[in-house]
């Protein structure tokens, strides 16, 4: 299972995250967000990493042009769309950069967020449904309701988040199934400031979820 852990802002805590076990780290290019980092603060932390891990730059409601440019000044591998992209605009976003990993996320409200989030599938890799906020779009932590989520199956992988944490993960994937998760505020001091104690105890109820699945 994919684990990415989002918010990234320093060097040496990309790093460890890294070694941890993560197999994608998240980089917050929305300006207004506490967690935001630029192209070159980014490039600082991948520059530290091996290169099997995903570097995936969240955006939200950025122009094509924006978003290749801080891709190309950067080295990520992936870009998640987490306003309110169009299926057309994630297209466009694909012909710009045809080597990129694309994520469509959701903020789940409603049942009928499902049926939208499943008619991204042909138009990106892979969907994130996230927990709705009025005021944030992100980081919230806020949980989903994983029990609407059991019906969830679209055509394409994809990441649960919204509030997981190292205390509720193994509750959330006894109920819920999807091919990755996204942490940032449960394992975290504070917004961008990530903890490795924490971090530490996710995987290792990872790893205990894992070896009592068999
Ligand atoms: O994290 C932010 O500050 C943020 C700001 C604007 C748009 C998206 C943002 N985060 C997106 C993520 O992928 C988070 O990991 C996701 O919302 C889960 O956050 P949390 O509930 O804190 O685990």
């Amino acid at each position: 299972m994919r684990v990415k852990i989002c918010g990234i802002t320093q060097p040496e805590q990309g790093k460890a995250i890294a070694s941890s076990g993560a197999t994608a780290l998240g980089f917050i290019c929305v300006p207004s967000s506490p967690r935001y980092v630029n192209a070159a603060q980014i490039r600082a932390v991948i520059t530290q990493l091996p290169e099997n891990i995903d570097n995936i730059g969240v955006f939200a409601n950025s122009t094509v042009d924006e978003i290749t440019q801080t891709v190309t000044d950067s080295g990520l591998t992936g870009v998640q769309l987490h306003g309110d992209e169009s299926t057309e605009f994630c297209y466009q976003v694909r012909q710009s950069l045809p080597n990129i990993e694309i994520i469509k996320a959701f903020r789940i409200r409603s049942l009928e967020d499902f049926d939208k989030a499943a008619t991204y599938t042909t138009s990106v890799n892979t969907l994130l449904l996230d927990a709705y906020h009025p005021q944030q779009l992100g980081g919230t932590g806020k949980t989903l309701d994983w029990n609407m989520l059991q019906q969830f199956s679209p055509s394409c992988p994809w990441f649960l988040a919204g509030g997981l944490t190292p205390d509720n993960i193994v509750e959330a994937l006894n109920q819920v199934k999807p091919s990755g998760i996204d942490l940032s505020s449960g394992v975290e001091r504070a917004p961008g400031d990530k903890d490795l104690h924490k971090v530490a105890q996710l995987f290792a109820r990872l790893r205990g979820k894992t070896q009592l699945d068999g």
